[in-house]
């Protein structure tokens, strides 16, 4: 049995790389049960990298990397959206959903029922028969995310999950997340470059760094975002935790340049 407060994801004096570069070291981070845990860092920094060493497909080449095990029946400890939703063209979306079903022991029956859940959580269930082409965008990737929760994962990872989507579908995508999450038991670690969608979505933001040039990055900052949910990048105190986080990272304008 699990302990119901027992962190879902564990990560311990990782380090992470390929051959003999070494991209990512001395992470330690703890992801609590239903936690949403945003990612951020300059581009090849190693988000996706710890991401894929988190959901297992990438082995540490030092420390370790411990996901809780998953306890409802025909679930899994972890899935993953990525930032195209690949969808099997030949299937249509149901069948799509129920493609990470299948090796779960359930009877074909039990998996278009499993598959009707999440589709209706993503206000999909209208279009479970349609072809993924007959779909927009924005629909394809909530179809990808229902896959995903279809499982009931104890953790959900996202890689930009919404960066090739325009903005206006994305804005939306970003508010029924935030619903979504509070109607799902996963945890949520999330990938992202942009900080603002980091401050609207995650209870704490992880930044990763690296200390000096050509040192392998680690983690620099973690930032609890302390506002209600369903965030306004209007309201008080957003533009701090932006400015926080722009800092850490590095991105922001030094003196200087803004009054150059
Ligand atoms: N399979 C691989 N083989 C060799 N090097 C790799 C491999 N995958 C990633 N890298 C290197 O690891 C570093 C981190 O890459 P990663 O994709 O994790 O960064 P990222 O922070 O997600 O970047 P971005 O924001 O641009 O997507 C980069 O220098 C990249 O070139």
């Amino acid at each position: 049995m699990n302990d119901a407060s027992a962190p879902v994801l564990t990560a311990r004096g990782v380090r992470l790389g390929f051959a003999d570069d070494v991209v990512l070291d001395d992470i330690d981070l703890e992801v609590a049960p239903r936690e949403f845990v945003a990612m951020v860092g300059a581009s090849g920094v190693g988000k996706s990298t710890l991401l894929r060493a988190f959901a297992g497909l990438l082995a540490p080449q030092r420390g370790d990397v411990h996901l809780s095990t998953a306890e409802a029946s025909a679930s899994r400890d972890c899935s993953m959206v990525f930032q195209a939703p690949r969808l099997f063209p030949w299937r249509r979306v149901r069948a799509n959903v129920e493609l990470g079903l299948e090796g779960l022991g359930l009877s074909r029956d039990e998996r278009r029922t499993r598959a009707m859940e999440p589709l209706s959580l993503v206000g999909l269930e209208e279009l479970a028969e349609r072809w993924p082409r007959t779909l927009s965008g924005g629909q394809q990737q909530r179809v990808g995310i229902a896959r995903a929760l279809a499982v009931r994962p104890r953790v959900l990872f996202m890689d930009e999950p919404f960066s090739a989507l325009d903005a206006l579908t994305r804005q939306r995508l970003q508010s029924e997340l935030t619903e979504l999450r509070q109607r799902s038991d996963a945890a949520i670690v999330f990938v992202t470059h942009d900080i603002e969608e980091a401050v609207l979505l995650a209870d704490r933001v992880v930044v990763l760094a690296k200390p000096d040039k050509g040192a392998p990055a680690t983690v620099r900052d973690i930032v609890t975002i302390d506002l209600p949910l369903a965030r306004r990048r209007e309201q008080s105190g957003f533009r701090d935790h932006v400015q926080r986080l722009e800092q850490h990272i590095g991105v922001a304008a030094t003196p200087e340049e803004t009054t150059s």
